[in-house]
C-alpha cells in the first residue's frame, strides 16, 4: 500500500526534509501550506499521517501545533522525528553582490528565534516578517526579487528556489534540533517509518488541575515518581479560559504498559485532575 503523508510545505521546509529522511520515497508526500491545515487533513482522512513541528531546541515548543492538538483537532501522536537543523540566509541571485543592503529578514518565526543573536548583531535595523514556514519565504523571494530582502531555509531552499546562500549556519547555538510529531486520529496506528531507525519509547500526556486545592501539581509528579517512570519534560500552556489557567503536558520515558502508567493515571483522576493519553510512541533520531 502506498500511504499519503502530509506534511508543513511547500516543498524543502525542513519538515519535508524530516519526511523525505524517514518515509520511504515511494509515499506520496503532500505539502499543506499551514500546520492547521495539515491537521486537517489527517483528520479528515485526506492523508494517512500529518508531520508537523512540535519542538526546537533552541526555540521551544510550536505553540500552534500544541494549542491546535488540544484545543481543535484532538489527534494522537503515534511517532516523532528528530532532525538536525542548519539556518543559512539567502537572497535572490540579483541581490548576491549587495546582500549586505537588506532591509527585511523573511522567514517561519522558529528559524527567525534560532538566529536572533547573529540578525542583532549583523543586521539591527531590517524588519522581521513571519511567514508560515521557511520554504514559503523562499518561494515567495524567488517570485518577488523586487523585495530589499534575505530569507532564512535550508539548503534544499536554496536549490530548489533558487536562491544564493550568503551567509551558513546562522543559528545561535551549535546543538540546533527540531522534533516533528506523525499525528493520526488513532493512538495505536504505527507510522510506516523506513527501517534501520533505532526509536525510543515515550508516551505524552495532557493534565488538566482541579481549581483550587493546593499541592496537587506536587502529587501529579509524586505519582510518576514513586513509580519510577521517568519524566523527560513537563510544560504548561494556558487554557486559554482565563489568567492562571494552564494545562500541563508530559513527557515520559516510558511505553504504554497494562500496570504503572494506567496505575499513575488512575492516581491523578482520583485526585480530581482530568488526563488524556496524547500518545505512546517511538521518538526516532536521524
Ligand atoms: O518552516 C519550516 O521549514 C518548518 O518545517 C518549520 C520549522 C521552522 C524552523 C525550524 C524547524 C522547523
Amino acid at each position: 500500500m502506498s500511504y499519503r503523508i502530509g506534511f508543513l510545505g511547500p516543498e524543502a521546509t525542513f519538515t519535508h526534509l524530516a519526511v523525505s529522511k524517514f518515509f520511504h520515497a515511494q509515499t506520496e508526500q503532500i505539502p499543506y501550506a499551514t500546520i492547521p491545515a495539515c491537521m486537517d487533513a489527517v483528520a479528515g482522512g485526506d492523508v494517512d499521517f500529518a508531520i508537523v513541528p512540535l519542538e526546537n531546541a533552541i526555540e521551544g515548543s510550536v505553540n500552534l501545533t500544541v494549542d491546535y492538538l488540544v484545543h481543535e483537532q484532538p489527534l494522537h501522536i503515534v511517532g516523532e522525528l528528530v532532525v538536525p537543523i542548519n539556518q543559512h540566509l539567502m537572497v535572490h541571485p540579483s541581490r548576491a553582490s549587495s546582500w549586505r543592503d537588506l532591509e527585511k529578514i523573511i522567514s517561519h518565526s522558529h528559524a527567525i528565534a534560532q538566529c536572533h543573536r547573529y540578525l542583532h548583531k549583523e543586521f539591527p535595523k531590517a524588519e522581521h516578517s513571519h511567514a508560515a514556514s521557511t520554504g514559503a519565504a523562499a518561494r515567495h523571494i524567488s517570485l518577488n526579487p523586487h523585495e530589499n530582502a534575505a530569507v532564512i531555509a535550508n539548503e534544499m531552499a536554496s536549490e530548489v528556489y533558487g536562491l544564493t546562500i550568503v551567509e551558513r549556519d546562522i543559528h545561535d547555538y551549535h546543538y540546533n534540533h527540531t522534533l516533528f510529531a506523525i499525528l493520526h486520529p488513532s493512538m495505536n496506528e504505527k507510522p510506516p517509518t523506513l527501517p534501520g531507525f533505532e526509536g525510543k519509547d515515550k508516551t505524552t500526556i495532557m493534565v488538566t488541575l482541579p481549581s483550587d486545592q493546593a499541592g496537587t501539581l506536587h502529587q501529579v509528579l509524586s505519582a510518576f515518581s514513586w513509580r519510577k517512570l521517568n519524566m523527560s519534560k513537563i510544560e504548561s500552556r494556558p487554557m486559554k479560559t482565563g489568567l492562571g489557567n494552564y494545562f500541563f503536558l508530559i513527557d515520559l520515558e516510558h511505553a504504554m504498559d497494562g500496570i504503572l502508567i494506567p496505575g499513575a493515571i488512575s492516581e491523578l483522576e482520583a485526585l480530581g485532575c482530568g488526563v488524556k493519553v496524547l500518545g505512546s510512541y517511538k521518538a526516532f533520531f536521524a
